[in-house]
């Protein structure tokens, strides 16, 4: 089985997470994908994080009924930052006879040289570069080929419809009031609003 796996804070989930778990796992022929919120990111800082059972919660009803799509809660259960390498450590003694794809943006992806153990991740995990506007792609492709000279056939580059969107830019709509209707799951607007989160609430 090819499993993907999906990383993120988030903080709100959104359709840009979808729609790059949905073409990731297309594109690479994966047979489900595992979103998995970070407890704590380990380049952001923490300030100001929904709590993270708030944050799994969005991520089980985005993925809703769609029977390819799971969430983990196990980065939530570790103490310290969720470094991926710990992660992909565990799902590969969890899946040992699978093969592990781990999708990311590319502003992650182009970050890769600057994680815990990139070397190690890559022995773990496939990685799936997802396109992501404002980030170029093919610099980031040369960056990484001389960095990581012996793992090329270990990075796929998946190109998907620009979507100019990010959780920091729909804490901002839902604070300001503004309409994030289609780009945030409908069920997880109204756990957004029952439960105040980002100061939103039921017809504020
Ligand atoms: N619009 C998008 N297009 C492509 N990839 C995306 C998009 N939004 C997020 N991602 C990717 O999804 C993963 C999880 O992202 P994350 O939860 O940090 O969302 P974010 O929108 O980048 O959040 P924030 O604005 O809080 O930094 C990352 O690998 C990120 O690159
Ligand atoms: O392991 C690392 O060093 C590392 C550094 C930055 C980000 N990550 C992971 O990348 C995923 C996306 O991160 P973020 O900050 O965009 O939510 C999430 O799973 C993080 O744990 C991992």
């Amino acid at each position: 089985m090819k499993i993907g796996l999906f990383g993120g804070t988030f903080d709100p989930v959104h359709i840009g997470h979808l729609v790059a778990a949905r073409l990731a796992k297309e594109a690479l022929k994966l047979d489900r994908v595992i979103f998995i919120p970070a407890g704590v990111p380990p380049h952001k800082n923490g300030f100001g994080l929904t709590p993270a059972a708030k944050r799994l919660q969005m991520a089980v009803l985005a993925v809703g009924y769609e029977p390819d799509f799971q969430v983990s809660d196990w980065e939530l259960q570790q103490e310290g930052p969720s470094y991926t390498v710990d992660t992909l450590e565990h799902f590969a003694s969890q899946f040992p006879d699978d093969e592990l794809y781990f999708i990311m943006g590319a502003d992650m992806l182009c970050d890769l040289p600057n994680w815990q153990s990139p070397t190690r991740i890559l022995e773990l995990a496939s990685l799936i570069g997802m396109t992501r506007p404002g980030f170029a792609m093919d610099e980031c492709r040369s960056t990484l080929r001389r960095v990581f000279p012996r793992s090329e056939e270990r990075i796929h580059y998946v190109e998907m419809p620009g979507l100019e969107i990010s959780s920091t830019w729909l804490r901002e709509r839902l604070r300001e009031r503004k309409s994030v209707d289609y780009l945030i799951p409908e069920r997880v607007i109204r756990f957004i609003e029952e439960n105040g989160l980002y100061d939103r609430r039921a017809n504020s």
